[in-house]
């Protein structure tokens, strides 16, 4: 058994911060099954729905509206903050909590305030350029930052010392296998076991200039013998896709099997959220990334490394039209030489171990 007794994760918001939180909290049971775990959420985010169905203990404490940036005062809304900070600290207390670790999202603020009261360790993992405002506020009060990906250290100043660990996968993603998994894959969604796949999902709220895009170069799509498999996003309008199409077009609000969608997949386009960079790249598969137009450019920074390594292609969101998908995706998706190079270059930058690297870390700040 290593140094810890029981651990609060805290990370919510978007399914870029529960997905990794899932995979370490996974890693630890693996590795540590006495190890109490304890999750932090708000009663309206999105981590009620992922987190229960894994088996964690998930506690609510009242949601505290982030400041935009750092430089704003954190006193803003002092009332709010600290009555969620007193409500972490209760839960840290409850369960004898020995450490915190935050993954980032708005959860994270009390339970690095909560914990620099108490004194004791936070760790926090940050998988973006510059790192997200409530990762910010954490690194006030801890040295033990971990990152996702090589060039964050080198792009930003505040993480210029934190140790590179790679990003925390599911097990489900790590364990695919593009080759043996493919037909079954295919099969599930009613694809052809054998024609050329191409994946869509802009992240995990989806994204409507891609499907646009993609939906309106369905035809030629099909003409060239590619089907595709395309999660729209639950909050988007349904594409409107010819039904008579020669070759399968399948549409998904959600797809909470992911690992399903890349085995099927030739190629995939979609977002550069850093979740999705670290997926794709783990399992080597080829990807035209779009990254999200707003928001600092972050996106295309978590995918520029692995497109100038050969991994795939950056487009501009802007570019992203029906007539660049025929021009562009459907000889790319053709071309099995081509996109095996660029699997093997993807697969040489990624990393499967993100989880167990972060639960070494974990148990170094631990120790110290
Ligand atoms: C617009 C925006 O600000 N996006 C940010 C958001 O991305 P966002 O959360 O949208 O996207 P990410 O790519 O980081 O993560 C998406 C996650 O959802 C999963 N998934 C997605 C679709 C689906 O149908 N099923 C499914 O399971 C993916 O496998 C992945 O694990 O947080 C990321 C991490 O802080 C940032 O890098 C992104 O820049």
């Amino acid at each position: 058994m290593g140094p810890l007794r029981s651990v609060v994760l805290a990370g919510g918001g978007t399914g870029g911060h529960i997905y990794p939180l899932l995979a370490f909290a996974d890693c630890l049971r693996r590795h540590d099954p006495g190890v109490r775990i304890t999750c932090l959420g708000t009663p309206k985010g999105l981590e009620n729905d992922l987190i229960p169905p894994h088996g964690y203990d998930l506690r609510q404490i009242p949601a505290y509206q982030l400041p935009r940036s750092v430089n704003m005062n954190l006193m803003r809304t002092p009332d709010r903050m600290w009555k969620a900070a007193r409500a972490a600290g209760k839960v840290i207390d409850e369960v004898r909590a020995n450490v915190v670790i935050g993954f980032g999202g708005y959860v994270s603020v009390p339970a690095y305030l909560a914990a620099w009261r108490r004194e004791l360790p936070i760790v926090i993992h940050e998988v973006n350029v510059p790192p997200g405002v409530a990762n910010r506020l954490g690194m006030k009060f801890t040295k033990h930052v971990a990152v996702g990906f090589p060039h964050q250290p080198a792009q930003a100043e505040s993480l210029r010392d934190a140790r590179v660990v790679g990003v925390p996968l599911r097990r489900g993603i790590t364990s695919i296998d593009r080759v043996a998994h493919r037909a079954a894959a295919r099969r599930q969604f009613g694809l052809h076991p054998d024609l050329p796949t191409l994946f869509v999902a802009g992240g995990s709220q989806g994204a409507r200039s891609i499907n646009l895009a993609v939906a309106g170069a369905a035809k030629s799509l099909a003409a060239a013998g590619v089907q595709v498999l395309h999660v729209i996003g639950a909050r988007n309008e349904p594409v409107n896709v010819p039904h008579d199409l020669p070759v399968p077009y399948v549409t998904l609000p959600y797809l909470s099997q992911m690992e399903l969608g890349y085995a099927a997949a030739d190629l995939m386009l979609g977002r550069g959220g850093a979740m999705t960079c670290a997926e794709v790249a783990a399992i080597g598969l080829p990807t035209v990334y779009v990254p999200y137009p707003h928001s600092n450019q972050e996106q295309k920074r978590n995918a520029l490394p692995v497109v100038e390594a050969g991994g795939g292609l950056l487009v501009d969101d802007s570019e992203m039209t029906a007539a660049w998908v025929e021009h562009t995706v459907i000889p790319l998706i053709r071309d099995p030489r081509r996109l095996a190079a660029m699997g093997a270059a993807a697969a040489a930058y990624g990393r499967r171990d993100g989880d167990e690297a972060l639960l070494d870390f974990v148990y170094e700040a631990v120790a110290r």
